[in-house]
């Protein structure tokens, strides 16, 4: 007879792991075939990264954005200003992208110098451009339920439970984070829809008076190893948003690999992926709306009042 021995390690095997490449491997398929539709009628799809860190692991997701956009046929550029760049350079800068035709995504890394404000900053994007859903004009569209961008990360959440099929409509979704890149704009579209939605962050005083009851629970927290055993159900589906690079090279995120879930999102290959194929996406869309824009102006007869 076997004993139960609560100390041991436990078996990971019940966990549905919620990958994201091959979703995120769908998405820039996607991206790249609209992109070469564009090129028939000789528009590149042009996204401009604007960068005023020298933060390493900023660093790399501007690298990775730009492979892939590469790849996908959008021209990135990256538009580094350095890591004490003043506040009014950067808004000088991404005025001038917001005003450039050949820019259709626009995207402001954090993190910013000390005296840069980003809400303040991004607030310069085009909300047009806007494919990180930075500029507070996004993040209020999105909560009133017209069309926005919303940032990539948070589209990226919605996408992976999407794929794997998790039902959102009348669930109980707990957010832990409440920042304006994730934990609103995640919020927000669960509201959409139509979930029970509690936005938790670091003035709740026990999130396990919280988490338990979720059905879906999404942390965007940046505390590797926040979310154990005591903070879930055997029945929770977990997404980790958080990604904090290890000393060795590798990246880790909020939640303990090992909690006994019915589904969690992989750290790395989960979100990650996923956020940078839909800064693609949503660059390309922008480039096709631009360029549908471009056409109705030039061709104003055939204007029937309903197109927006
Ligand atoms: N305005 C703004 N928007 C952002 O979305 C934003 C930002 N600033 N500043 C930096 C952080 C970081 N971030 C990541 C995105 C993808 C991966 C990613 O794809 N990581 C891979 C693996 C990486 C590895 O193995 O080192 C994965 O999770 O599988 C990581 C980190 C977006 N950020």
């Amino acid at each position: 007879m076997t004993t139960i021995q609560p100390t041991a390690p436990r078996s990971t095997e019940a966990i549905r792991e919620l990958g994201g490449t091959g979703l995120a491997r769908e998405i820039r398929a996607r991206a790249a075939a609209n992109a070469a539709e564009l090129a028939e009628s000789g528009i590149t799809p042009g996204l401009a990264v604007v960068v005023a860190t020298d933060d390493e692991s900023s660093a790399w997701y501007v690298r990775s954005i730009a492979r892939a956009a590469g790849k996908a046929g959008i021209d990135c550029r990256t538009v580094d200003l350095g890591a004490g760049a003043e506040p009014e350079r950067i808004r000088a800068a991404l005025e001038k992208l917001s005003a450039d035709k050949s820019v259709h995504g626009i995207v402001l890394q954090t993190p910013l110098p000390v005296e840069a404000h980003f809400e303040d900053l991004a607030s310069a994007i085009d909300p047009r451009k806007d494919v990180d859903g930075a500029n507070p004009v996004s993040l209020g569209n999105l909560a009133a339920g017209l069309p926005a961008h919303p940032p990539a990360t948070a589209a990226a959440v919605l996408e992976l439970l999407d794929h794997h099929e998790i039902e959102l409509a009348g669930r109980n979704c707990v957010v832990l984070g409440r920042s304006n890149v994730v934990g609103k704009p995640v919020a927000q579209l669960l509201l959409q829809r139509d979930a029970t939605v509690t936005v938790c962050h670091r003035h709740t005083p026990e999130l396990t008076a919280f988490t338990p009851d979720a059905d879906v629970l999404v942390v965007a927290v940046g505390k590797p190893g926040l979310i154990t055993d005591e903070h879930v159900r055997d029945g929770s589906i977990v997404v980790d948003v958080g990604t904090t690079p290890t000393a060795d090279g590798g990246l880790v995120g909020d939640v303990d690999p090992s909690v006994r879930v019915a589904g969690l999102t992989p750290v790395p290959g989960g979100v990650g992926p996923v956020t940078t194929a839909l800064l693609l996406q949503h660059t390309v869309r922008s480039a096709i709306r631009s360029t549908r824009r471009a056409r109705h102006a030039a061709e104003p007869q055939l204007r029937t009042g309903s197109e927006r």
